[in-house]
């Protein structure tokens, strides 16, 4: 019986178990694949997803789900955002009464159109201040290798974010608080959508001025859709908005700015997903978000260029140019 258990074993959960277990929380680890678990506990290694890395021997894995959660009083969640909802049908009724639920997921479902809190709250029936999101400038391997950064752990109750965060720290992981559940985890799914409109462009091969350009009308994009839908303003130049999308736009370990360069270089959607090995949220994240911009009145040019990218209705190398659809110039 572990203290907190982490469900998924992907680059991200097993980066997040690994930083749990370095601040000294008795930490296990489930994995859906037992050789995945086995190799975990018994090599200290992920070498699907985390390759080069040694894992603490205080961490442990299980392809087990109820001894994984059997006495956890944090669960953190970090399967795939369409994965979730059936995650959670099938073994929420294993989770502790008491026990905050943590999502490390960044995606909206489609269909719903919920962001993971929202899917949690729904599917387990529990109040809003059980449950915690984290996000922040956190590419796994970077963390993984213990190049130190920062998060925000945010829930509507200040008590829940304060005990997560204490948890989710150690020499070089720092996690921050707030109360701002929707910017947080909006921050989160939109910077993936200006990552791979970054990666288009670097696939096409513009240069730094396009880059920056794309970075910061997509911050103007983001932080408008994420205020519209009640999160507050501040949020999206913290840590979770602004850092995010530093992060991801600016690296070649993000699997969202890499979809996207496939894209520019003239790759389909199909041929995309299937050369991606490890999940690229923002791809099941565009149609969601532009059917929820659309219906909160919100204009958002570049995704809705990605989309047109994706759909294959438009040439990657028109993608810069049009950073706005309108014919007029319009006010910064
Ligand atoms: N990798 C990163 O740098 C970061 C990822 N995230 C977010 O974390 C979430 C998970 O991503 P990663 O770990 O990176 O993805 P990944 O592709 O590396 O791993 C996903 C894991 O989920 C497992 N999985 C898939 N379907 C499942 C199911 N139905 N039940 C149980 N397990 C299932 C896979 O076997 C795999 O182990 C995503 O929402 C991502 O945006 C957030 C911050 C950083
Ligand atoms: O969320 C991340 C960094 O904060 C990881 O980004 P990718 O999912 O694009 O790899």
């Amino acid at each position: 019986m572990a203290d907190v258990a982490v469900l998924g074993a992907g680059s991200w959960g097993t980066t997040f178990a690994k930083a749990l277990a370095d601040g000294g929380t008795d930490t296990v680890l489930w994995a859906r694949r037992p050789e995945a678990a086995r190799e975990i506990d018994e090599s200290r290694r992920n070498t699907r997803y985390l390759p080069g890395i040694t894992l603490p021997a205080t961490l442990h894995a299980t392809s087990d789900i109820r001894a994984a959660l059997e006495g956890a009083s944090q669960v953190y969640l970090a399967v795939p955002s369409q994965q979730l909802r059936e995650l959670l049908r099938e073994h929420g009724g294993a989770i502790g009464p008491d026990a905050p639920i943590v999502s490390l997921i960044k995606g909206v479902e489609a269909g719903s159109r919920l962001r993971m809190s929202e899917v949690i709250a729904e599917e387990l029936a529990i109040d809003a201040g059980r449950i915690a999101v984290v996000s922040g400038p956190n590419l796994a391997l970077e963390i993984a290798q213990e190049h130190p950064t920062a998060a925000v752990v945010s829930s509507s109750s200040p008590e829940t974010a304060r005990e997560v965060a204490k948890r989710a720290r150690n020499d070089y992981f720092h996690s921050f608080i707030n109360t701002d559940v929707v910017g947080t985890e909006f921050g989160g799914v939109l910077k993936n959508l200006v990552a791979l409109a970054i990666g288009i462009v670097d696939g096409v091969g513009y240069g730094e001025n396009t880059k920056a350009s794309i970075i910061t009308r997509g911050l103007a994009e983001v932080t408008d859709f994420a205020v519209a839908h009640g999160a507050e303003r501040e949020t999206m130049s913290g840590l979770a908005g602004l850092g995010d999308l530093i992060a991801t736009c600016g690296s070649p370990l993000s699997r969202n700015f890499t979809a996207g360069r496939l894209l520019g270089m003239g790759y389909s959607r199909t041929d995309v997903v299937a050369r991606m090995e490890q999940v690229a949220e923002g791809l099941a994240s565009v149609e969601p978000v532009a059917q929820l911009a659309a219906a909160a009145g919100v204009r958002m040019p570049i995704l809705e260029q990605v989309r047109l990218v994706l759909d294959g209705e438009m040439d990657p190398r028109d993608i810069a140019p049009h950073l706005t659809t309108d014919d007029e110039p319009i006010q910064e």
